[in-house]
């Protein structure tokens, strides 16, 4: 039951297939003869430094995967010097996250609540927690339709779980739901923008027009998403939608997620011109099989392929890559 909560996605499974299967069509076209000993992997997003361009993409309910949770997740991201979007549906607090691992870089994932008193006291938290950015999922107007947990009645957490970030009172059962709203509008993003110095990141995007919106209504970046395969099914993969995002989102960072598995994957996003990229599922697996231990082998895996993709490419750096990298295989 829990494998495909994690595992699974919305509908007949389309785009989460889509997602690896469109990164695999993409070839990578190296260049030759252009000797550096040394690759640079760091990346400065919204002003956070991370040292590589792969970031921890916000995932729920991570003590369903390892009694820790998402304790050592931040554990292990710490040691790898990179970001973790905390998940408004994480299992330890935002507070507790943040003391685990003093000077982990975090930034907090928000599904906006209809309740806009709420969700303000959801961000003050996470501000005091010390985020340094707020990733809006946009993408939920209602949560997707995932038959594997329809099949397995899987709509409650464990006894002794909570999403700890919603909580309002002491008592065990003091813990809001949340709400995924049709009705949150950019009205909302504004709004957002006058409660919170924040800078915010749009999670979701898939339309070229809703990036043009987004650099219009003053957001500090965008991350192109499709939750993953799991919320409209047949949406396209990230990484087909990824270039024209980019040309539409005037000079804004975008970030981009779904299907990254490979340090090869990596570079061919960057090279389509995303600014980093994020690892939801790879992660889940990491500390489901070992822990903070797992999470560690799963970052510091990918980092060494993208070195060494890096290296095989021709290219001393990240920012070196561009579109000319990448060919559709015919
Ligand atoms: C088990 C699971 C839980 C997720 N929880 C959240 C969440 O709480 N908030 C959110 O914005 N996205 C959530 N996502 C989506 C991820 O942030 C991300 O977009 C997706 O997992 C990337 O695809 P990948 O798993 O192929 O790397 C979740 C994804 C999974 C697999
Ligand atoms: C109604 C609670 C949903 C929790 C959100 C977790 C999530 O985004 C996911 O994809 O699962």
């Amino acid at each position: 039951m829990y494998y495909d909560y994690f595992a699974g996605g919305a509908g007949d499974e389309v785009t989460l297939r889509a997602n690896e299967a469109s990164l695999a069509r993409l070839a990578l076209v190296p260049r030759i003869l252009r000797g550096s000993a040394r690759r640079e992997l760091g990346v400065t997003l919204l002003g956070t430094r991370a040292s590589m361009p792969v970031l921890v993409a916000p995932t729920a309910f991570h003590r369903i995967a390892a009694p820790d949770g998402e304790r050592a997740t931040v554990r292990a991201v710490a040691a790898a010097d990179t970001i973790m979007i905390v998940s408004m549906a994480s299992t330890v607090a935002v507070e507790d996250i943040a003391a685990e691992a003093p000077g982990a870089k975090l930034w907090f994932q928000l599904y906006i609540q209809p309740d806009r008193g709420f969700t303000e006291a959801i961000i003050r938290r996470a501000e005091a927690a010390g985020c340094t950015a707020l990733v809006i999922t946009v993408d939920s107007p209602a949560l997707g339709r995932r038959e594997r947990d329809d099949r397995n009645d899987f709509h409650e957490l464990p006894d002794g779980m909570r999403c700890e970030n919603l909580r309002i009172g002491d008592a065990p059962g003091d813990v809001r739901q949340i709400t995924m709203s049709p009705e949150i509008s950019w009205d909302h993003i504004a709004w957002l923008r006058e409660i919170t110095d924040l800078p915010i990141v749009l999670k979701g995007v898939l339309h070229r027009e809703d990036a043009r919106l987004a650099a219009e209504a003053g957001v500090a970046g965008l991350l192109v998403s499709n939750h993953g395969g799991r919320q409209l099914d047949t949406v396209p993969a990230t990484i087909d939608v990824l270039p024209e995002i980019v040309d539409a989102a005037g000079g804004l960072p975008v970030l981009m997620d779904g299907g990254i598995r490979r340090g090869t994957d990596v570079l061919k996003a960057l090279a389509l011109g995303a600014s980093a990229v994020a690892l939801g599922r790879p992660v889940v697996w990491g500390l489901a099989a070992e822990g903070e231990q797992g999470v560690k082998g799963v970052l510091e895996r990918i980092r060494d392929e993208v070195d060494h993709a890096l290296v095989q490419c021709g290219c001393a750096s990240v920012r070196d890559l561009d579109r000319s990298f990448v060919r559709c295989h015919p």
